[in-house]
This record gives structure tokens, sequence and C-alpha cells, in this order.
């Protein structure tokens, strides 16, 4: 039986007076998956997540969260969702403890605190004050505060910008387990990784339109795999092989310019082993060395930056 829809946005435009921020999108995020929002700055991802969790009425179209209007019957959709915001509001001089006890007290049915502190991997901090924070721990308080009340839906917008390495990979670790224990989630993030880690869904937003959707390996079919080396000194550029008529792309590389072709076909298929061998019997009659060969899938960054340079749309998969 097909899962829940969670979160439902059918058509929706959002303007600020004359400026149309979203123009016409539909995604929907069903129970229990994670549903990441990609794109290009001001594609009109906070302007959708804000809609969503109620904050604004759409201009036209329609938004549900779990079958209700956010913005008209926000009381009744409140009590089921968590919101992450960009810029979380914690009182400097309160300590950990105190800032996670003080929403327990205001939500109905709050987690135990240590539960809470555990599951952002915040328990050691309990008693420092949020000003003396790290930025990745003051977001991890901000995720502690929208999770108290055991939500059914989270909403998460950038929640892990701004940190290092090692403590996005904490917090993608903590989402994880909110989705493992039946919470669905939607996120916006500028990480493609994150995406490719957590989503089981994702849509690729830009100028307002959603212009690709679909599960990581939808949205990268199609989009042709990769050969790439770089060019050795003694050969041209326009002696070039075309495998399969591919035409090489040429880029500056740091050992020197890189010929990239993309193939089109399925993905990893037989045209990757065919072109690879063109090439090096191409490199070998002629005794040259390809350095840097690799042949690799298309990437989330590379279907991305194609949505962000080429305006034509996209057929979602959905
Ligand atoms: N209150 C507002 N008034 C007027 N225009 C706005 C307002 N808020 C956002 N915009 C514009 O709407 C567009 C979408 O903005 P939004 O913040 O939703 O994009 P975004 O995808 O979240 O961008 P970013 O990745 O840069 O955070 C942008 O062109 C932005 O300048």
């Amino acid at each position: 039986m097909a899962k829940d829809k969670i979160v439902e946005v059918a058509g929706l435009h959002q303007r600020y007076g004359d400026f149309e921020a979203v123009r016409g999108i539909s995604f929907e995020v069903r129970e229990g998956e994670l549903f990441a929002l990609l794109g290009t700055n001001g594609a009109g991802k906070t302007t959708t997540m804000e809609t969503v969790e109620g904050f604004r009425p759409a201009s036209a179209g329609t938004v549900r969260v779990l079958g209700r209007d956010p913005h008209r019957e926000r009381r009744a959709v409140r009590s089921h969702v968590g919101i992450m915001l960009q810029e979380g509001g914690l009182f400097p001089d309160l300590t950990v403890a105190e800032t996670v006890d003080l929403w327990r007290d205001i939500v109905p049915g709050a987690r135990p605190r240590d539960e809470v502190l555990e599951q952002v991997v915040l328990a050691d901090r309990a008693d420092v004050r949020a000003r003396q924070l790290s930025g990745g721990q003051k977001r991890r308080l901000d995720l502690a505060l929208a999770i108290v009340a055991r939500p059914r839906v989270l909403f998460l917008d950038e929640p892990t910008t701004g940190m290092d390495p090692e403590a996005r990979r904490t917090t993608w670790h903590t989402v994880r387990g909110l989705v493992a224990d039946g919470t669905t989630v939607l996120l916006t993030t500028h990480y493609l990784e994150e995406a490719e880690q957590l989503a089981d869904r994702l849509a690729i937003m830009h100028q307002g339109t959603v212009r690709v959707a679909g599960t990581v390996a939808e949205v990268l079919a199609g989009h042709g795999d990769r050969i790439s080396f770089r060019i050795p000194p003694q050969a041209a550029v326009a002696e070039l092989p075309r495998p399969h008529g591919a035409e090489p792309q040429v880029s500056a590389g740091g050992g020197g310019p890189v010929a990239t072709y993309t193939l089109t076909g399925p993905p990893t298929g037989p045209g990757v082993q065919r072109a690879l061998r063109e090439l090096l019997d191409w490199a070998d009659d002629r005794r040259l060395e390809l350095a840097g060969l690799e042949a690799r899938s298309a990437s989330l960054e590379d279907v991305f930056l194609r949505v962000a340079g080429h305006p034509a749309v996209e057929e979602a998969h959905r």
C-alpha cells in the first residue's frame, strides 16, 4: 500500500509584491522518508519551507501537511511538527539543559531531557551556556528543541550550514536516527553530499521551479557517464578521438588540460566499456599515456550544475 502523503505541495506559487519567488511547484513527502530540497541561491527553497511551515499563506496552489492547511489550521498542524529554522533563537545565558527544560515546560508530551541531548550528541555540554557553544553545537541545540515534542514531521532549513565536516556527520547521524524512528523529514540544503547521504528523494529548484525530482538514482539517470583524462602533451585537441561521436570538452586542470567525454545511454552500460577501449586503443597506437584516466557515473553535482546553467526544464521523475 502506498505510504501516506505527509506533505503535499501542488502548483504552489509564492509572490513578494510583483516578484514571483515560487512559480508553480509540486512535490510530496511520504511518511517515514527524508525529502531534500536543493537549489541554487534564491531558487525559492526557504520561501517554500516557510509556506509549508505555515508562516505564510500560498499566493496560489495548495499546501497540505498531515492533510491540513498549515497556515489556516496552524494550531492543529503545529503540535505534530518540529521546525528548525535557519536562525535559531537561543537565550545566550541559559545552559543547554536549561534551554531544553524551558521547551519541555512549554510543549505537551515532551521527551526526557537526557534522551534528547543524547540524540543530538550534546549530553556532555548540558551545563554549558548557549553563548559558549560552537556554531555546530548551537545548531544541534536548535535541532534538540525541534524534536523535544516527538514531532511526526520535521522541517530542517539548512541544518548543517556552517558546520565543519565532523559536526555535519554527527548531525547526519542524528537525522538518520530520527528517520529510522519513523520521523518524516523535509530539509533544505546547499550540500549535495548531504542530500546524497540522507535523502530518499530530492528535488532541485532553480528560479522558483522544480527542475528535477526523484530518488538520487532517478535524478542521475539519463545524465550520462563521464570519462576524463589529462590530454597528453604530444596530442593536439583536434586529434582526440570521438568515441561514439562524443565530443571531448576541454577544461583546465592542475596537471594540464583535461578532456571530458559525456556519454549518454544507460548508466555504466556497455557504452562506457566500448568508449574506454576505443580511447585506450587510440592511446596505445600512438604510445601515449592517458594520465588521470577516470570513468564515473554522473554525480549530483553534475546534474546540479546543469540545472543551474540550463533554463530548459528537465522532466521530473515522480
Ligand atoms: N521578504 C522578501 N521580499 C522580497 N523578496 C524576497 C523575500 N524573501 C525572499 N525574497 C526573494 O525570493 C527569492 C527566493 O528566496 P528564498 O530565500 O526562498 O531562496 P532560497 O532558495 O532559500 O535561497 P538561498 O539558497 O540563497 O537561501 C529570492 O530572489 C529572494 O531575493
